[in-house]
């Protein structure tokens, strides 16, 4: 699997998943991320979860709302962390499959594009 760039992931829209194919095994997984900045694979190599300290408890809401809207015109979603009112965790992950799909990359990608308002 050729590995691409935020810009070329940005480009894409995900895919509906309904299951039926295989995650990506933790070496593409891995080859995938190298594009991205700050995501990590956690929970065995399933998901991958970006984490930002935010300023305030509403830049971390603002942000969400935001991953929310591109979550929603792609129709894919995260799941999204708040802890001690400003720790701010986004992971990633395609739960008709059980693991990773280039959806979740996709996603990444345009949440890195996302304003956010750092501490
Ligand atoms: C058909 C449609 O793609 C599915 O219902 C979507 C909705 N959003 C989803 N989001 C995520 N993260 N994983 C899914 O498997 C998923 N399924």
């Amino acid at each position: 699997m050729a590995a691409q760039s935020p810009h070329d992931l940005r480009q894409k829209k995900c895919l509906p998943c309904e299951g039926g194919v295989a995650p990506y095994s933790n070496d593409e997984a891995r080859a995938q991320l190298k594009q991205l900045e700050g995501w990590r694979l956690v929970h065995s190599g399933e998901r991958i979860r970006k984490e930002w300290t935010v300023k305030n408890f509403m830049a971390g809401l603002k942000f969400f709302n935001e991953c929310a809207r591109v979550a929603e015109e792609d129709g894919h979603h995260p799941d999204l962390h708040i802890e001690g009112y400003r720790n701010v965790a986004v992971e990633l992950w395609t739960h008709a499959i059980g693991g990773l799909s280039e959806n979740d990359f996709i996603l990444a990608a345009k949440i890195d594009a996302l304003p956010i308002d750092l501490k």
